[in-house]
């Protein structure tokens, strides 16, 4: 463990020993431990694959409802945990939200995920649409089911708050579409040919997700997922602008705020610029996807980082159960079990996921003892 690692753990144990409780599992691998077993959560875990979920979501009206009704809110966010012996939940909310708190108009169509009208597509559009003025009103919902969950979860499940990172919700906010956009052709073109032009755009999300994350830390979070799932289309200097140092900015306020909350960055897709990112942004774990070599993540950033990793099995070997996801599972356990480790998917879980091949993820993970 590097100096660094250890000085980390050090404040982190300062920081919860004031409620004399056992500190909980995940939180003990993100300061940097390696812990007797690695803690797990999944990408998605909440969700239409639980034929429970799809219920609460009609009672609440669909999708915008339940993101902004506490009470179904908190509903979701558990259904996995009493399905599964998980280590964490993730705040039911979408990424979204934001944008609609800023001033967009945010419907969800069957086939086309999330959709944002109107775009937001050049320097007048930021200052004629967006605001920031409502945002703490708009996202008033989300703060409570924050509340609400520390108060229902099981004392060692930890509480995941979340929000995208600056480019992956500008993504959204630009191209207008959800699913169905993969070329980012519009939102690349703007950041490409008009940086200038679209520098302010990424600054109010900046300062509103350091709002945003901090409001969901006062309300309760216990460590904080920023979600760059499209920092894969990015490259170098344009890498770099709009997803490292945005993202830096983001954890250095919060880090002043809250240096005993961690944070985990998921930058989707960045391949070889990993363990760049992971010490230019300061950030105490890296989500890996599913691309990413074992062998390089633990020598890049569990040893010579000395930070936690994340990740990063392919969500459709869940989907495929069996000895697939039982051998996958077991090689990803051997390869980073050794360093700081949080067991997850290296994407969202698929809708087609059977619930049964959860439970035996979740059983196989918390069974590990070290290499066999
Ligand atoms: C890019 C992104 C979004 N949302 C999110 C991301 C980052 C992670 C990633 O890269 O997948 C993050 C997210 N979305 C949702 C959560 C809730 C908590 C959890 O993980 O359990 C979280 C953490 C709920 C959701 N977000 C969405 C659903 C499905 C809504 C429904 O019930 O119809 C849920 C449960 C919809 C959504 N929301 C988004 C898309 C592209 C879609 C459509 C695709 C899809 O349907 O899976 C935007």
């Amino acid at each position: 463990m590097s100096v660094e690692t250890v000085a980390r753990v050090d404040a982190d144990l300062d920081h919860v020993s004031e409620g004399a409780r056992p500190k909980k599992l995940l939180l003990r691998a993100l300061a940097g431990e390696r812990t007797e077993r690695p803690p797990i959560w999944l990408m998605r875990q909440a969700g239409r694959y639980l034929p429970e979920y799809h219920g609460v979501r009609e009672a609440a009206g669909g999708m915008v409802g339940l993101c902004n009704s506490p009470e179904h809110a908190v509903e979701v966010t558990l259904q996995p945990i009493r399905r599964f012996p998980l280590d964490a939940a993730i705040l039911f909310a979408d990424l979204p939200q934001i944008a609609a708190a800023l001033g967009q108009t945010l419907e969800y169509r069957v086939g086309d995920g999330p959709v944002l009208s109107p775009s937001v597509r050049s320097g007048s559009d930021i200052t004629e649409i967006l605001s920031a003025s409502r945002l703490h009103e708009k996202l008033a919902p989300i703060y409570e089911t924050v509340r609400q969950l520390t108060l229902a979860l099981p004392e060692e499940v930890a509480l995941i708050g979340y929000a995208g990172a600056p480019w992956t919700v500008a993504t959204y906010m630009v191209e207008g579409r959800g699913g169905g956009s993969t070329e980012h052709a519009v939102v690349k073109q703007w950041a490409l040919s008009d940086p200038v032009g679209f520098q302010p755009l990424i600054d109010l999300l900046t300062g509103a997700i350091i709002e945003f994350l901090d409001r969901q830390v006062q309300a309760g979070a216990e460590a904080i997922q920023l979600f760059e799932s499209w920092a894969g289309i990015l490259a170098g200097p344009l890498f770099q602008r709009w997803c490292v140092k945005p993202v830096a900015t983001i954890v250095a306020a919060l880090k002043a705020k809250h240096p005993g909350v961690p944070i985990i960055a998921f930058p989707r897709g960045a391949g070889l610029a990993y363990d760049g990112f992971a010490q230019a942004t300061g950030v105490d774990c890296v989500g890996l996807d599913s691309t990413v070599p074992l062998g390089w993540a633990a020598q890049k950033v569990q040893r010579e980082l000395g930070r936690c990793v994340q990740g990063n099995l392919d969500p459709q070997l869940l989907v495929a159960g069996g000895p697939a996801l039982h051998s996958e599972t077991d090689r990803i356990l051997r390869s980073l079990a050794e360093g700081p480790f949080v067991f997850n998917l290296g994407h969202g879980i698929v809708k087609t996921t059977p619930p049964e091949h959860v439970a035996a993820l979740a059983r196989q993970v918390r069974s590990w003892s070290g290499a066999q």
